[in-house]
């Protein structure tokens, strides 16, 4: 007998899920595809063990049911799933940004002899699709659940077991307050990221200069406004009265700034700089949190001609993962350094050892 895992929404974090549990023991893992395109990318990439274009048979006789379409989208498949014959005992979950709508939703719908207990690994980057799905994506973060009252514990501890395959640390929380802090400390910066990359491509509109400058810094600070916009319009439009709130405040702030600088007032920007240097000095520095820290590795460049390639290829050559690079000095006839990204921490390691033994000279 083994344990059925469906996946509904074979993405990101869909793909990412279906990898912790593929392999495992007593485990098999099945992705619902609408396209026969993906059913069959989703096998041939070995995310999951079998696809299907068809929701019953992905749902029927499965022990756990994911969701992990747009938070546009669980209502609708909660829904279909309500009117299916599901197997006694079934636990369905999702893992939308959001929580309160969809776990009102299952309360209403109130599938008989079937739990539903909402979850978000709050761990993700700014790409999505299987492509770019990986089996460490949750090592070491955080991961909501948000049973509603009356779920049996029994339930609630056979999932929070089975999400040990993805080495996250399970957090239990009310839906409303999970989307109170998450749509401060995620949904806002990915709002404030956009109209910062906005307001600056207004100005290089009309001064090609401004992109040319905004390297590095710029790039590194806004990386969350490449977030996929099908993704984010769902998440905001969703938490839309928690964010109109919390814009308030953000306004307040920005209103601060203006007051300082009209006022010509240095020891409040230096108060303001003091307070949030003492605040964040004081986050936990080493566990991943929403907005995910690259790693990074400076190397001398000689000469920069195939030096990307040659680079890319030995790290690639030891299954080492790079997520980015970039030459600081952008003149292609002086040494310059770049700068070598990585979302895992391994792998920043295991490309300092590799890059040093290979003569390059490695800054960290
Ligand atoms: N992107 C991130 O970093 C994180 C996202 N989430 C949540 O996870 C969920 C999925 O997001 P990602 O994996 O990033 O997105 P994604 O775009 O990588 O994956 C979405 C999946 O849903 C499927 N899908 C999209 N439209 C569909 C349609 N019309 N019919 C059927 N299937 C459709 C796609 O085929 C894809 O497999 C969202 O609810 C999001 O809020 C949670 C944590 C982190
Ligand atoms: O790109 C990043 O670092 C993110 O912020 C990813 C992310 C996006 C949505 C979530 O609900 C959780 C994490």
């Amino acid at each position: 007998m083994t344990t059925k895992i469906a996946i509904f929404g074979v993405g990101l974090i869909g793909g990412s899920l279906a990898l912790c549990f593929k392999g495992k023991e007593g485990l098999t893992v099945v992705g619902h595809a609408h396209r026969p395109e993906s059913a069959i990318k989703y096998v041939s990439r070995g995310v999951v063990d079998h696809a299907t274009l068809s929701v019953e048979e992905a749902a029927l006789d499965a022990d756990y049911i994911f969701l992990c379409v747009p938070v546009g989208m669980l209502e609708g498949y909660l829904q279909q799933l309500s009117r299916l014959p599901l197997k006694p005992g079934c636990i369905i979950t999702d893992v939308g940004s959001t929580k309160a709508s969809i776990a009102a939703c299952a309360v209403s719908l109130d599938i008989p002899g079937v739990f539903f207990i909402g979850g978000h690994p709050m761990a993700g980057s700014e790409r999505s699709g299987v492509e770019a799905a990986s089996s460490l994506l949750f090592e070491n973060a955080y991961y909501v659940l948000t049973p509603p009252p009356g779920v049996p514990e029994a339930a609630y501890h056979a999932l929070e077991s089975l999400l040990l395959h993805t080495r996250a640390q399970i957090v239990r929380l009310d839906p409303e307050r999970h989307d109170e802090i998450v749509g401060a400390i995620s949904h806002l910066p990915h709002i404030i990221a956009v109209a910062l990359v906005n307001q600056i491509r207004a100005y290089d509109d009309t001064d090609s200069l401004y992109s040319t400058l905004a390297a590095g810094g710029f790039r590194d600070i806004t990386r969350i406004a490449s977030s996929d916009p099908i993704i984010w319009r769902d998440i905001l439009l969703n938490n839309r009265l928690v964010m109109l709130r919390l814009l308030k405040d953000w306004k307040t702030e920005v209103s601060s700034f203006v007051s300082l600088l009209e006022n010509e007032d240095g020891v409040g920007i230096q108060k303001a700089f003091d307070e949030a240097n003492n605040f964040r000095s004081q986050l936990p520095e080493r566990r991943k949190g929403m907005i995910a820290p690259l790693f990074d590795l400076h190397i001398d460049v000689p000469d920069h001609p195939g030096i990307i390639g040659r680079i890319a290829t030995e790290l690639g050559d030891q299954g080492i993962n790079l997520s980015n690079v970039q030459i600081i000095e952008s003149r292609e006839d002086v040494p310059g350094i770049m700068r070598l990204s990585f979302r895992q921490e391994r792998d920043m390691e295991l490309a300092k050892v590799l890059l040093q033994h290979n003569d390059y000279t490695v800054y960290v």
